[in-house]
């Protein structure tokens, strides 16, 4: 799975191409003028960029899965080498949701947090997932898709505040191992 990664994983500024085969990437705090998904909403008084992102549930229909709205405050996470080089210890997935992080920061942060993915892999167990790294700014929010494994949230920026995320997910109440599944990692992220 993550233990046996040759190198550190170099990241990349996300763009909603490069993340496409993990989720999307939703620009707040920006109206672009042309954008082909702009509609005029309220009566003239918003703008609304619709069908940005999608928040799957796949839940088996016998279970009551409700989606829920929660907010981490993230700590900044620490980084070695000259605050260059993050140790991935912990990936997780949510096998039958989505997750949306939504960043609230006071100022424009350019490397505020780091997403660490990787697709599920069919194959065995002992065999070495592909993992990419993309650092995202504080005006940028993410959905990972389904069963996309990921680091938990990872807060990395340079003047070491609290980042806080409004963050939703579909949920089922005392799921354990349906929400989430949690395994150990052991690999390097450069930034
Ligand atoms: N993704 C992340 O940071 N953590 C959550 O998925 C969680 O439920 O812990």
């Amino acid at each position: 799975m993550f233990t046996n990664q040759k190198l550190p994983i170099k990241a990349q500024r996300v763009t909603p191409e490069n993340f496409k085969k993990y989720g999307y990437v939703i620009k707040t705090n920006n109206i672009p003028k042309q954008a082909k998904n702009n509609v005029e909403a309220n009566q003239g008084t918003a703008i609304k960029q619709e069908h940005l992102g999608v928040i799957a549930n796949t839940f088996s229909s016998d279970l009551t899965s409700t989606l829920n709205i929660h907010i981490f405050n993230c700590k900044a996470r620490e980084l070695i080498i000259n605050d260059t080089r993050f140790h991935c210890k912990v990936m997780e997935k949510h096998p039958y949701s989505s997750q949306v992080f939504i960043p609230k920061t006071f100022q424009y942060v350019e490397e505020c947090y780091l997403v660490i993915v990787s697709l599920e892999n069919d194959n065995k167990e002992d065999e070495e997932n592909v993992v990419e790294a993309f650092i995202f700014d504080s005006e940028s929010s993410v959905i990972y898709n389904n069963n996309v494994w990921h680091s938990p949230m990872c807060n990395i920026q340079p003047s070491k505040e609290i980042v806080s995320f409004i963050v939703s997910i579909n949920e089922v109440e005392n799921g354990g191992l349906l929400n989430c599944v949690e395994v150990e990692s052991d690999f390097y992220v450069d930034l």
